[in-house]
């Protein structure tokens, strides 16, 4: 698909930290674009920091976007985002940041200015108009949640011998 496609969406962005590379996407086809930290940082296990991203956008009314963790960093040395997803309103435009956090029991994690540590998820979003109800309609769940359809593997020893039925 090519950026003249009518299934992108234009987003003005400005770079706070002119050394930054503009997000990208690494891959056609990829649903989010990198974003990189602007300080180096060590960040011991189980401890979280917020850093800066060095761009600021401006999003169409009627989108949002989402700052995800990447799965590689997560993997490899247990970094994640504390509010993950970030969500970046389309009236926003102060700098994105990013509140990092080391998961790892045991070992700091080690960031260069430059890193890419998040992905940018821009997204269109519905703007809901709540009606207060006396009694909402019903359906097949209920108000069942929190593992109403239970809440474990289905396969394994126990699932082999009731011939893999699930639970519920
Ligand atoms: O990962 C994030 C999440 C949010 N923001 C910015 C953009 C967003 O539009 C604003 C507010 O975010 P949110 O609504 O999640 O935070 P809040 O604690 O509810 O703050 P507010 O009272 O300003 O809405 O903060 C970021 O830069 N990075
Ligand atoms: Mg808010």
């Amino acid at each position: 698909m090519s950026d003249a496609s009518p299934s992108r969406v234009e987003v003005l962005l400005t770079r706070l930290d002119p050394e930054v590379p503009v997000p990208a996407y690494a891959r056609p086809g990829d649903a989010g674009a990198d974003l990189v930290t602007t300080s180096d940082l060590v960040l011991p296990p189980g401890e979280r920091a917020v850093v800066g991203t060095g761009v600021a956008i401006a999003l169409p009314m009627g989108y949002a976007a989402f700052v995800h963790p990447r799965s590689g960093l997560a993997a490899r040395v247990g970094l994640s985002v504390v509010n993950t997803p970030g969500t970046i309103d389309a009236g926003y435009r102060g700098e994105i940041k990013i509140c990092l956090v080391n998961h790892d029991p045991r070992e700091p994690v080690v960031l260069r200015r430059g890193d890419r540590i998040a992905q940018l998820v821009v997204q269109r979003v519905e703007r809901a108009c709540f009606l207060e109800v006396a009694e909402l309609p019903d359906s097949q769940r209920g108000a069942g949640g929190y593992g109403s359809t239970g809440g474990h593997a289905v396969l394994g020893p126990a699932a082999e011998a009731d011939g893999g039925a699930t639970e519920g």
